[in-house]
C-alpha cells in the first residue's frame, strides 16, 4: 500500500509535489494553531467560569450568612416578645417597640395571637397582621408556628398601607404545660434581606432569598427592589449541589438576563441565598481575550498561508533553478560523455595537447595509428608522439601548432603526410590542427586530426585497377587499351608506324563446352603467359573479352612487328592444353594493322584490326592476316560490320518486307500439301530491295538472326488470314529458322503464342532449318523439332546435301521434308553426279517416308526430270519467282505442274 502511494507521489510532477507539500504543511500549521486556539481559549473560558462562581458562590454564601444573622436577630426578638408573654405578664409590644426592644427597629412589626388565632395585641406598625383582621388563623406565618418552634418564615405579602413587601413570620407560644398557646407574629420589610448587600460594583448583579417554593423573599437588582417574584424552586434546590454545574450561564426567568448564579442554603429555613453576576460582566476577560486570542489566530493563519506561498515561490523558483542547473549539468555530462563516445569511435586519430605544446588526450584510433599508449603518451611533447613526414620527399614535418599562439589563429587544413609510427612504419595520412581557444580567444592547446588515408589509397589503386584491367588474366581491358591506342594514334612520330594486333583463339569454345569454363579459363590464362613472352616491356598486351587479345606495338616496323605475330600464332599453335585426361591442340587467328599518326581514328583502327582478324579465320585459321589498304577481304568484312548497324536500324524502324515463293506439286496426290516458302527481303533507304544474301551473314555473325527469325514468324502468321483470304496460291507457310533460333529454349513458346494470336492452325506452318545449323547443335535441334512437331507444325530440312555427313544426320531427324540443295539440282539435267545426287537424296528420304522439294528448278526438263525420279515438290524461279507476300491479286489459278503421266526417268544410271 505504502509502496503503491510512494509510487504514485513519485509519479507526480515535480511541481504538484511540491505544491502538495506546500499545502500539507501549511494545513498542518493552520490545524495546530486551530487546535492551540480553541484549546486556549476552552482553558480560558473554563477558568473564567470557575473565576465567576467562585465570585457568587462567595457572595452567596455572604448572603446566606447575613440573612442568618438577620434570622437570628428576628427570632431573639420573637423569643424576647415570646417570654413576656409566656412568662404571664404578657408582652406590650407598643412599648416593646417604644422601648426599642423589638429590633431591627423600624422595620419590624409584631402582633401576638392566642391558640385561636385571635390577635391579642400588635405593635403600632401595621404589617405582622393585616390592617383591621381580629383573626389570623388562616394566616401562613400563624400556621407555620404550629409545627415550628423557632421562627417560621412564610411567603411575601405585600402591604397596600405601607406600600412594600413584607416577609411574615411567627414563633409558637406554649403554655406552661408546652401546648400550643398561640403565636408571635411578625413581618419585617423584605428589602432587609437585600438591602445594601453588593457583589461588585458592576450592574446587572441579582441578590435575593427565594424559598424552596420558587418565591423570592427578598430580590434586588441594581437598585430594583422586589419581592415576591416566582421562579422553579426545584431548579433553585437543585442548584445548591455545585458539583455538576453548566458551564454556560442561564437566563434568567425574571429579567431574562444571562447570568452566573449560586445558591447557598440559609441554615434551619427552607430559604436560599441567590446571587448572579451578568455573564457579560463576569467572563469580560474572557471575551476580550478570546477576541484577541481569535485575532491573533487569524492572523496567524493568514501568516501562515502567505509564509506557505512565499515559501512555495522561494522553493519553486529553487527548485526550476536547480533544475535548469541540474539540466544544465547533464547536458554538459551528455555531451562530454557523448564527445567522449564520438572520440572514442571515430577512425580518426584525435590528439590535444597543452599550450606547452605537450599531449593530453589520444583517442583509441590515435593510440592504434601512432602506437603509442595513451598512458604513455600523455605528459609527452606532441612531436615526439606525432612524426609526420612529407608524402614524396620524406622530410620531417613541422605540426604548425607555434602559428596558433598568434591571436586570431586560424585552423590549419587538412595535408597529406606521412605518420612515421613508434616502431618506425609508415602510414599515409590527412592531418589537420586547430586551436583550443579560451573565452578570451587565447589558444590553451591545439587539437590534431589524423584521417588515415591507405584504406583509401589502396581502394582508389584496387578500383583504379580493376576499371583497367581483366581481373582472369591480370592484362588490361579493353578500355584501357582503348586508352592507350588512343594515345599512341595522337602523340606517335608521324614517321614511326605503329602495329595493332587482334588475336582471336580458334575453337576455343570447344574447350569450355567439352571441359567447362574454369578449363577454359585456365588455358585463357596459359595463353596470357604465351603471348606475354613475345612482346617488349613497351608494348601492351591486353584482352578485350572471351577469347579475343589485342597487342599495340608503338613505334614498330612491320617486319619485327610480323615476326611477333608469327611467333604468337606458332607458341600457341605449339600449346599443349591437358585437362582431366583429354588434351586440346590451340591455334590462334591473327589480324595486324599497322598505322601511322592520325592515320585513323580509334574505332576504325580497331574495326580493320578485328576485321582482319575475321578474315584470317576466314582464310582457315592458324594463320595471320596483314591488312593494306587495297585489302577488299577486309574491306567485306568492313562491310559486314556496317551491315550490322543497317539491320538493328531495320529491326527498329520494321524495314523487313516478306516475300512468298511457291513450293508445287508436281506428283498426283501431293498437291494438297503445296504451299509457299515465306523469304525476306529488306527495304533500302532508297527504297530498293535487297536480298538476304546480303546482310543474313552479317546478321548471323553478329547474333541478330533470333531477333528476325521471330519478326518473320509474327509476320507471316499476322498476314497469314488476308493471304489465305486473297491468293490463289496455297496457305501453307514455309518459314525459315537460324540455327540461332533453334538453341533458342524460348522459341516454342513464343511461336505457340504467335498462332494463339493470330489464329493460324498449326498443321498450315513448315519450318525449315538449314542441314548445316541442325547439325551444329544436333541434340539441341532435334529437341526443338519435336517440340515445335508437338505443337502440330512440320519441318523441313533445308539445303539438303550441301553438308558432309548428310545421310548420318538425316537418320535421327525428326522432319517431314527434304529439301535437296539447289546446288545439285540447278545442273542435274547436264551433270549425271548432280543427277545421281539428287536421286539418291530423293531415294533415300522416300525410303524414310519423307516427301522431297527440289529447290533452284529454273526449266522445265529439270522438273520433268524430277517428276521422273519421284520428287514430290518443286520450287525456283522455274516455278515461280518470289513475290511480295501481301500481293495477293493474282487472278488466275496458278499453273499446275502435276502431270498425270510421270516420265521415264531420263538419266537413270
Ligand atoms: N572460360 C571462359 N570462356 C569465355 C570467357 N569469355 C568468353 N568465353 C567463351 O569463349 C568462347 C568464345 O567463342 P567464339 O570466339 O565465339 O568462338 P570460338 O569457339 O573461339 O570459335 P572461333 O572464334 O570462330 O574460332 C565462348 O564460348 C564464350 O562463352 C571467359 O572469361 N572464360
Amino acid at each position: 500500500m505504502f509502496q503503491r502511494v510512494h509510487a504514485h507521489w513519485r509519479a507526480l510532477p515535480a511541481t504538484a509535489r511540491l505544491y502538495v507539500t506546500a499545502a500539507s504543511v501549511a494545513g498542518a500549521l493552520l490545524a495546530a494553531l486551530g487546535g492551540g486556539t480553541w484549546w486556549m481559549l476552552e482553558r480560558a473560558y473554563a477558568t473564567s467560569v470557575q473565576l465567576a462562581y467562585s465570585e457568587v458562590d462567595a457572595a452567596s454564601q455572604r448572603l446566606s450568612d447575613r440573612v442568618q444573622r438577620l434570622f437570628d436577630q428576628l427570632n431573639q426578638t420573637a423569643s424576647l416578645v415570646k417570654h413576656y408573654q409566656e412568662s404571664g405578664g404578657g408582652a406590650d409590644l407598643v412599648a416593646m417597640e417604644k422601648n426599642g426592644l423589638l429590633v431591627p427597629a423600624g422595620r419590624l412589626s409584631m402582633a401576638l395571637a392566642d391558640q385561636t388565632g385571635q390577635v391579642l395585641g400588635m405593635t403600632e406598625a401595621q404589617g405582622a397582621v393585616p390592617a383591621g383582621a381580629k383573626h389570623v388563623a388562616d394566616r401562613q406565618h400563624f400556621q407555620g408556628s404550629w409545627t415550628r418552634t423557632d421562627l417560621a418564615i412564610a411567603q411575601p405579602v405585600y402591604s397596600d398601607v405601607l406600600k412594600r413587601w413584607l416577609v411574615p413570620g411567627g414563633k409558637q407560644l406554649q403554655h406552661p404545660n408546652g401546648k400550643f398557646a398561640g403565636a408571635v407574629l411578625l413581618a419585617f420589610d423584605a428589602a432587609l434581606l437585600t438591602e445594601g448587600f453588593t457583589v461588585n460594583d458592576s450592574p446587572g448583579n441579582a441578590v435575593g432569598v427565594v424559598g424552596a417554593d420558587g418565591i423570592f423573599r427578598s430580590r434586588r437588582s441594581d437598585d430594583r427592589q422586589s419581592a415576591g417574584d416566582q421562579v422553579d424552586g426545584d431548579q433553585i434546590v437543585r442548584a445548591v449541589d455545585r458539583t455538576d454545574r453548566s458551564m454556560k450561564p442561564a437566563a434568567s426567568a425574571i429579567d431574562g438576563i444571562v447570568r452566573f448564579r449560586s445558591v447557598t442554603p440559609i441554615p434551619g429555613h427552607d430559604l436560599y441565598a441567590v446571587v448572579a453576576v451578568p455573564a457579560s460582566t463576569s467572563m469580560a476577560g474572557y471575551y476580550a481575550l478570546r477576541t484577541k486570542t481569535l485575532a491573533t489566530a487569524a492572523f496567524g493563519a493568514l501568516l501562515i498561508l502567505f509564509m506557505t506561498w512565499v515559501l512555495s515561490r522561494q522553493s519553486l523558483r529553487l527548485r526550476r533553478t536547480v533544475m535548469q542547473k541540474e539540466q544544465a549539468e547533464l547536458r554538459v555530462y551528455h555531451e562530454k560523455e557523448m564527445l567522449e563516445v564520438t572520440l572514442r569511435s571515430i577512425v580518426d586519430g584525435v590528439a590535444t595537447t597543452n599550450h606547452l605544446g605537450r599531449i593530453t588526450y589520444l583517442n583509441p584510433a590515435a593510440e592504434a595509428m601512432t602506437g603509442w599508449p595513451a598512458a604513455q603518451a600523455i605528459g609527452k611533447p606532441v612531436s615526439e608522439v606525432i612524426c609526420l613526414t612529407h608524402t614524396h620527399t620524406r622530410e620531417r614535418l613541422g605540426l604548425g601548432l607555434n602559428e596558433f599562439a598568434r591571436p586570431g589563429a586560424q585552423p590549419r587544413p587538412a595535408r597529406d603526410s606521412v605518420l612515421v609510427q613508434r616502431d618506425g612504419a609508415h602510414r599515409s595520412i590527412e592531418d589537420s590542427a586547430a586551436p583550443i581557444l579560451n573565452r578570451n580567444g587565447m589558444a590553451v592547446g591545439a587539437v590534431l586530426v589524423l584521417h588515415d588515408v591507405s584504406p583509401a589509397k589502396k581502394l582508389a589503386a584496387e578500383m583504379s585497377y580493376q576499371a583497367s584491367h581483366d581481373l582472369l588474366t591480370g592484362l588490361l581491358n579493353r578500355a584501357a587499351f582503348e586508352v592507350r591506342l588512343d594515345a599512341a594514334i595522337t602523340t606517335q612520330d608521324l614517321d614511326e608506324t605503329g602495329v595493332v594486333m587482334f588475336l582471336d583463339l580458334d575453337q576455343f569454345k570447344v574447350v569450355n563446352d567439352t571441359c567447362g569454363h574454369v578449363a577454359g579459363d585456365q588455358l585463357l590464362k596459359q595463353v596470357t603467359a604465351l603471348l606475354m613472352q613475345e612482346i617488349r616491356k613497351q608494348d601492351t598486351l591486353a584482352r578485350l573479352g572471351g577469347d579475343e587479345f589485342a597487342v599495340l606495338l608503338e613505334a614498330c616496323p612491320m617486319e619485327p612487328a610480323l615476326r611477333v605475330a608469327e611467333a604468337m600464332r606458332r607458341r600457341i599453335s605449339e600449346l599443349q592444353f591437358s585437362w582431366e585426361g583429354r588434351s586440346f591442340q590451340l591455334t590462334v587467328s591473327v589480324g595486324v594493322v599497322p598505322f601511322k599518326a592520325h592515320q585513323y581514328t580509334r574505332s576504325d583502327l580497331l574495326r580493320v584490326a578485328d576485321s582482319s582478324c575475321y578474315v584470317a579465320k576466314e582464310a582457315g585459321r592458324n594463320r595471320v592476316h596483314v591488312y593494306d589498304e587495297a585489302d577488299t577481304a577486309v574491306a567485306t568484312r568492313n562491310d559486314e560490320l556496317d551491315w550490322y548497324s543497317r539491320l538493328q536500324k531495320a529491326l527498329t524502324e520494321d524495314r523487313f518486307v516478306l516475300y512468298a515463293q511457291r513450293i508445287a506439286s508436281i506428283q498426283e496426290g501431293a498437291g494438297g500439301h503445296e504451299s509457299v516458302e515465306v523469304l525476306i527481303r529488306l527495304r533500302d533507304d532508297e527504297g530498293k530491295i535487297v536480298a538476304p544474301i546480303a546482310f543474313i551473314p552479317a546478321a548471323e555473325r553478329y547474333g541478330l538472326m533470333p531477333q528476325i527469325d521471330r519478326w518473320v514468324i509474327s509476320k507471316a502468321l499476322a498476314m497469314h488470314a488476308g493471304f489465305a483470304r486473297h491468293s490463289t496460291l496455297p496457305a501453307r507457310f514455309s518459314i525459315n529458322l537460324s540455327g540461332a533460333s533453334m538453341a533458342d529454349p524460348t522459341l516454342v513458346d513464343f511461336v505457340r503464342e504467335q498462332l494463339a494470336i493470330h489464329r493460324v492452325s498449326p498443321e498450315l506452318i513448315c519450318f525449315e532449318i538449314t542441314e548445316t545449323a541442325a547439325v551444329a547443335s544436333f541434340d539441341v535441334a532435334v529437341q526443338m523439332i519435336n517440340r515445335l512437331r508437338e505443337l502440330g507444325c512440320r519441318f523441313a530440312l533445308d539445303d539438303f546435301g550441301a553438308g558432309m555427313s548428310s545421310f548420318t544426320y538425316l537418320k535421327r531427324l525428326p522432319v517431314d521434308y527434304v529439301k535437296i540443295d539447289g546446288a545439285f539440282v540447278k545442273d542435274m539435267a547436264k551433270d549425271a553426279v548432280d543427277f545421281a545426287m539428287v536421286e539418291a537424296i530423293h531415294n533415300v528420304a522416300h525410303r524414310m517416308g519423307l516427301r522431297t522439294v527440289a529447290e533452284f528448278v529454273q526449266n522445265d526438263v529439270t522438273i520433268e526430270m524430277l517428276r521422273g525420279l519421284g520428287v514430290d515438290y518443286v520450287q525456283g524461279y522455274g516455278v515461280e519467282k518470289p513475290r511480295p507476300l501481301d500481293d495477293a491479286t493474282r487472278s488466275e489459278p496458278p499453273p499446275s505442274f502435276v502431270k498425270p503421266m510421270a516420265l521415264p526417268k531420263l538419266m537413270a544410271a
